[in-house]
């Protein structure tokens, strides 16, 4: 998570090795991605200006441009990026600003956001995203394997998914911000997963599944940059997804402090309705679990009414947490009913 790059890792596991030999890290290469992708519950519309199912009223004097830097994005080899600077310079002010990165971004009746006025869910084209010059940039992986493992003997595990639980008690994807001005989104994405995995990763430009604007953490930082976070996935095989655990926690330098450890989405579902939705229920950091979610529907992983009935449960599951909390807060607040504190014993 820090930018030092030091690592202390063991020998290499057989897969090459991409850092210097005296950190002898363990290293992947990069991996060949074909993933499918198909039209999902949770459609992002990437790169296109289309605001989704639910659109919202367009000012009038922002669908000229809006039309032109559709074009420019739906086309974005031969100069498109240089073509989307220029069109955002002549936008109004207030698009502008969207763009520049200001968390100014309100419009008309100040209901709309940079991501609700004319992006779908805040996403944006990895280009658009790069010309965002005062805008913080995150990276995040999903490495992810295939198996025939079975929970129990019985249950088919199916794939590997891995995420981790973070210092701040938050699940969320392995990798960290980047600076663009010394390093690309893959080199910066490779050094925080050096960090925080123990192992070099080759993460190539056709990993990058997609660019969005984060959601703000709180009224408080409406004022600092926006942040961009962008995501990748990794098809790895199930003996480098278990050499990745293990460098998680023997060499990783942000293991037990950043990272808290890795965990396994369990995408199967128990009997008592546990499994994927009392995972879902729990408390992920931005945009995680809509990135886990779509990633999940766009390569198969999970069947959409699977997920349908997995988020139902969670729904519920969350419900009851939430009656839990509010009366263990009754009982701290009220301090009846607590269980007896008695002093430590002396044996
Ligand atoms: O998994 C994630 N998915 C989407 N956004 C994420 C995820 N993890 C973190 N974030 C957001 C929120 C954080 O403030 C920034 C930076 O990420 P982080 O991993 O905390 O960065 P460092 O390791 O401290 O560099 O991205």
């Amino acid at each position: 998570m820090k930018s030092s790059f030091c690592c202390n890792c063991s020998g290499s596991l057989g897969f090459g090795c991409l850092v210097q030999p005296r950190l002898g890290s363990t290293a992947f290469p990069p991996t060949k991605r074909k993933e499918q992708t198909d039209p999902d519950l949770f459609s992002t519309n990437r790169g296109q200006l289309s605001r989704g199912r639910n659109p919202e009223p367009r000012p009038a004097e922002a669908s000229h441009h809006s039309q032109a830097l559709a074009t420019a994005r739906a086309r974005p080899e031969a100069g498109s990026l240089s073509r989307i600077r220029r069109l955002s310079s002549s936008l109004p002010a207030t698009f502008r600003t969207c763009l520049s990165g200001r968390r100014k971004h309100t419009y008309g009746d100040g209901n709309h956001s940079c991501s609700s006025l004319y992006m779908a869910s805040g996403q944006l084209s990895r280009a658009e995203a790069l010309a965002c010059s005062g805008c913080r940039h995150a990276c995040h992986v999903m490495l992810y394997c295939d198996t025939n493992t079975l929970l129990f003997g019985s249950i088919p595990i199916r794939h590997i998914v891995l995420m981790q639980m973070r210092f701040d008690g938050l699940l969320g994807f392995p990798g960290g911000f980047v600076n663009l001005s010394e390093e690309s989104l893959e080199a910066g994405l490779g050094r925080e997963l050096l960090e925080e995995l123990g192992v070099a990763f080759q993460i190539l430009e056709e990993d990058h599944v997609d660019s969005c604007f984060a959601p703000a953490s709180s009224p408080a930082s409406s004022t600092s940059p926006r942040l961009i976070t962008h995501f990748y996935t990794k098809k790895m095989e199930e003996g480098q997804i278990r050499a990745v655990e293990t460098a998680a926690v023997t060499t990783a330098t942000d293991h037990g402090q950043e990272v808290l450890g890795m965990v396994r989405v369990p995408l199967h579902s128990t009997k008592g309705g546990g499994g994927l939705a009392s995972f879902l229920s729990h408390s992920f950091v931005g945009n995680a679990r809509f990135q886990l979610l779509h990633t999940l529907l766009r390569l198969h992983l999970v069947a959409p009414e699977e997920l349908r009935e997995a988020l139902a449960r969670s729904l519920k599951i969350q419900a009851r947490a939430s009656e839990e909390l509010r009366a263990a807060l009754a009982r701290v607040e009220g301090k009846t009913n607590l269980p007896h504190h008695s002093p430590a014993h002396t044996g």
